[in-house]
């Protein structure tokens, strides 16, 4: 797809630099053909290892646990003794407590220099992209023509866990899928202004509640994203009434829900079903989980989809906390559109046939058969119709 969409872009350049009447700069260009790619992160070719560098999937029992040699003394790893399944790719996958996750998550932004914006932009990409993947499917194919577009519904809270949320309905969108978004109390640093900015300008609904109505929207996918691992003890209102809401959507709606990094209300280290949480009776038992850099201990304890996203960890870090070099199932997480990249090849050899019959016609008017007025007549329209076309396709 990336090669495709560097090949086309080069060639539409080249075949636009000889036209007037064309208003896409290069720069536009190349930021137009990053933008309708929907997995900007997967700079491979191939299609099953399209997005191995950002994301995998695999059930709880896939994953392998992390060892027990961690040399951070402010917060020991846990151990595990999980044996190893079925086994097609090396990764770095284990289980994190809660205090471990908290660490490595200070750790990135301090030794290899990651800013909060910049872990939080990744991951929440790999958040969209597998909840594009579940929610549109392998395929890869968004609705089009008179389809109702595949719509999700984002609940996001007080923490980084909703900034994922808030950074994934943005990148939803530009997926092709209609997002609304849940933010109960909106967070006053700027980086979460900043964030709620981008998705008001994209037109996303931004709620305080979620809406419980029959008659209101079906959300085909719901995302979890109120608390990560800073979360304990049970949850207190209006993320309590949140949840449960979610719950019952899911339940009545049949509506996929996903849960980013920690089904909320979990407990990070002993999950949902454990005896120890005393909030097991009414938890969230969600369809998916999309666990950032490495899954959290209750992950154990989780029976569903599992994909693994925003994966930053340098070797000499995962090193550290005892991350070792694993086997894990792997499948391709997401497809790009084939559909855009097959208009878009379509339309450039349309367009080359045409600027050949283009070159004839010029040859023709040096005879004077067809007359000045004719050619310049030509040439403006079809401009308009290049500009109409790229317009169709670019949005
Ligand atoms: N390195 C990583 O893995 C990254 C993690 N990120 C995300 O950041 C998350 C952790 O973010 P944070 O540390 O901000 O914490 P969380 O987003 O998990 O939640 C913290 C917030 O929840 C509130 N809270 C905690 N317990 C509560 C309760 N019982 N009832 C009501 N409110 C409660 C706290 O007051 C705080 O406002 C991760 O789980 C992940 O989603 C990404 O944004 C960036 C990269
Ligand atoms: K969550």
């Amino acid at each position: 797809m990336v090669s495709i969409i560097g090949r086309s872009t080069t060639t539409l350049l080249l075949a636009l630099s000889t036209r007037r009447n064309l208003f896409l700069s290069a720069s536009t260009f190349a930021s137009l053909a990053v933008s309708v790619s929907p997995f900007t992160a997967a700079a491979v070719t191939s299609p099953s290892s399209r997005y191995k560098s950002t994301l995998c999937l695999c059930t709880a029992d896939e994953t392998t646990s992390a060892s027990s040699s961690s040399s951070c003394a402010a917060a020991p790893l846990s151990t595990d003794t999980n044996t190893q399944r079925t086994m097609t790719n090396d990764l770095n996958t284990g289980y994190l407590s809660a205090a471990d996750a908290a660490a490595l998550d200070a750790e990135l932004m301090s030794t290899p220099g990651f800013c909060l914006e910049q872990l939080m932009e990744l991951a929440g990409l790999a958040v969209a992209e597998a909840v594009y993947n579940v929610v549109v499917g392998d395929a890869g194919t968004t609705t089009t023509g008179e389809e109702k577009k595949k719509h999700v519904l984002l609940v996001c809270g007080p923490g980084n866990n909703g900034g994922d949320g808030l950074v994934a309905a943005r990148h939803l969108v530009h997926f092709g899928l209609a997002a609304t978004i849940v933010y109960p109390k909106h967070s006053t640093k700027p980086h979460f202004i900043n964030l709620v900015k981008q998705c008001e300008d994209l037109g996303i609904p931004i709620l305080d509640t979620i809406p419980m109505e029959v008659s209101e929207e079906r959300f085909d996918g719901i995302v979890d994203a109120i608390f990560g691992f800073s979360f304990s003890g049970i949850p207190r209102e209006p993320y309590a009434t949140a949840i449960a809401n979610m719950i019952e959507l899911q339940q009545q709606h049949k509506s996929i829900l996903i849960s980013v990094d920690v089904p909320s209300g979990w407990d990070v280290n002993h999950g949902g079903d454990d005896s120890t949480n005393e909030f097991k009776l009414q938890s969230l038992r969600p369809d998916v989980l999309i666990s950032l850099t490495v899954p959290k201990l209750f992950a154990k304890y989780f029976h569903g989809r599992h994909f693994i996203g925003g994966r930053f960890l340098p070797p000499a870090m995962a090193e550290k906390y005892g991350i070792r070099k694993t086997k894990s199932k792997v499948q391709a997480a997401t497809s790009e559109s084939e559909d855009w990249a097959a208009q878009y090849q379509a339309y450039l050899e349309e367009k080359e046939v045409a600027s050949e019959v283009n070159r004839d016609h010029i040859d023709l008017s040096n005879t004077a058969d067809v007359s000045e007025t004719e050619e310049e007549s030509w040439t403006v329209q079809y401009a308009k119709y290049c500009e109409e076309k790229e317009r169709d396709l670019f949005g």
